[in-house]
């Protein structure tokens, strides 16, 4: 692999690869070779380093790498993430062709659905309003309490169906921070509020904390016998959720071969469906299972999430840019890039490789993002003038769901390509200096301030066109950058579906925590933190 990786980086070079604005003034038929479609969704990469040689290089590096044999094992239900002795089968969860997916021997597939329909009776009877509260009131208001793959799905998720929304309000609380629930509680009327307790391992601090809270407002309004009124509970550990005192008919189940940051499509998705029903749910799913079948079938040069894979590896690997931006140009994907966030750096902020060695070269890049246009207002000068190259992935529908504001998604539409043109045109001194001495000023003074206003272009993004931002369409964008975190997991060669660097902290956090509460000196502590705690407790 390694001598692929190395033949990337001569290639190139030898080509000038990064300079994409000559590539296009070479090849105005460039966006017919470098961009691909699947249905209504079209990748854009033309704007990245790549031409016909890289292109053929990436092929060689997913034969030699065996991410599709690799990909097949993830989908039969090998335990590929070995450190957890765990098959990774989230596409289980949107197999909506149901052949068999077999664990450990047996098809897990009438569990999934089992779970998936038992979601919608209940869904179905809260949005209905024949499930009710304690004192015989509708359910207006549903708050998830979860955090992680707990939080982050749903929030996204829920957020970007807003225009589907037909159900009670939603709220999420996630943060162990007081004020994340005292402000959510504030509007609420406990009569007509359901709680879902959303944690994989009923253990995660935050939540269970949160989870406290809550049942207090509850029994403290309504009474201890009204709690299992307002509760029901997400999660795997069965037994835990027992004790807290959840009904067996309000527990939605999940499995240990689902991650947290892949979750969404289980019982964790349960906000969502109460929020746009069980069967835009099913649309949601549908469109991730079009997504799965595919990255299972597609070859590599058609193939979005290879494509999106291994030019993401080409860039943190080959071209060694840290970071990648995402910029969807959608208000309501406004939660996009944190989601992508957890999903990415969780799976693939890895330093060991599946033999117990040293990561070579890079893993996975660091995330971040903000819709556009706000971004253009906030962090777009220093992608397009610092000393940075940090590629950006721009995603935009061809229609909003507000006609009466055709003009508004017309200036979007507009603001996101043309950002993305500015990336790679750039401007030269001399376009800078001529546009300067038609503004009329004097030469002079043109060549002091020209420098300032060049841009160097040659700056990468891809750009995803889809139709509108439908369930389907938002099931088929999520999978499709799960998959694109496997391939380049696997490129990286680690195992992308363990999570051991989130332990550290919350290990000391626990053994910090009677100090902070002043019922253990903090002698044992490092110099830094007894004087924090020191500032912080007095
Ligand atoms: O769903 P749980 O078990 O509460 O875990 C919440 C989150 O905490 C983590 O385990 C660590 O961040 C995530 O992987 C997970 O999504």
């Amino acid at each position: 692999m390694q001598t692929i990786v190395n033949e990337l980086k001569s290639t190139a070079e030898k080509t000038n690869a990064t300079d994409i604005r000559a590539a296009f003034a070479a090849d105005p038929g460039r966006f017919g070779k470098f961009s691909v479609s699947f249905d209504d969704l079209i990748m854009d990469y033309s704007k990245t380093a790549v031409n016909g040689e890289i292109l053929a290089l990436f092929e060689t590096l997913a034969e030699a790498a065996g991410v599709a044999k690799k990909r097949d094992e993830m989908f039969s239900g090998v335990a590929i993430n070995f450190t957890e002795d765990r098959a990774v089968l989230h596409t289980a969860l949107r197999n909506r062709s149901n052949t068999p997916v077999m664990v450990d021997g047996r098809d897990v597939m009438p569990d999934v659905n089992a779970v998936l329909a038992a979601m919608g009776k209940f869904s179905d009877g809260i949005r209905s309003g024949s499930l009710k509260g304690a004192t015989g009131k509708a359910i207006t208001d549903v708050v998830n309490i979860g955090i992680g793959g707990s939080d982050l799905g749903p929030v996204m998720a829920t957020l970007a169906l807003a225009p589907f929304h037909d159900g009670p309000r939603a709220h999420f609380v996630s943060n162990v921070d007081g004020a994340h629930i005292a402000d959510t509680l504030k509007h609420l009327d406990a009569e007509t509020t359901l709680f879902i307790v959303a944690s994989k391992t009923f253990t995660t601090i935050e939540t269970m904390t949160n989870a406290a809270t809550a049942r207090k407002f509850i029994a403290d309004k309504l009474g201890d016998d009204a709690v299992k009124h307002h509760f029901c509970a997400v999660s795997t550990a069965l037994d835990k959720v027992a004790a807290f005192g959840i009904d067996s008919d309000r527990v939605f189940g999940f499995w240990d071969w689902v991650g947290g940051r892949y979750s969404i499509w289980s019982a964790i998705g349960l906000p969502l469906m109460l929020a746009v029903g069980p069967e835009n749910f099913g649309k949601f799913l549908d469109g991730a299972h079009a997504m799965d079948t595919h990255f299972r079938t597609a070859p590599t040069a058609q193939n979005l999430p290879m494509l999106l894979g291994l030019v993401g590896f080409y860039h943190r690997n080959v071209l060694d840019y840290p970071t990648r931006a995402i910029l969807p140009y959608d208000q309501r994907l406004l939660r996009f890039p944190a989601y992508l966030q957890q999903l990415d750096m969780e799976s693939n902020g890895k330093g060991v490789t599946i033999d117990g060695t040293p990561v070579e070269g890079n893993s996975g890049p660091v995330v971040w993002g903000e819709p556009g246009t706000n971004g253009q207002h906030a962090f777009y000068q220093l992608i397009h003038q610092g000393t940075s190259v940090i590629p950006a992935e721009f995603m935009i529908a061809k229609t909003g769901f507000e006609p009466e504001l055709r003009h508004q998604h017309d200036l979007l539409i507009a603001n996101c390509l043309a950002q993305s043109a500015a990336l790679m045109k750039g401007r030269t001194l001399d376009e800078a200096k001529a546009q300067l001495a038609k503004a009329g000023m004097d030469e002079a003074k043109a060549s002091h301030i020209a420098p300032h206003r060049v841009f160097t272009g040659n700056r990468p993004s891809i750009t995803f066109v889809y139709e509108k931002l439908t369930p389907f369409a938002l099931g088929r964008l999520i999978a499709l950058y799960e998959h694109r975190v496997f391939v380049e997991g696997v490129l990286f060669r680690i195992n992308s579906f363990d999570q051991w660097g989130v332990e550290l902290g919350k290990e000391l956090a626990t053994g910090l925590l009677p100090v902070v509460q002043g019922k253990a000196a903090a002698d044992d502590q490092d110099g830094s933190t007894q004087g924090l705690v020191k500032a912080l407790i007095g």
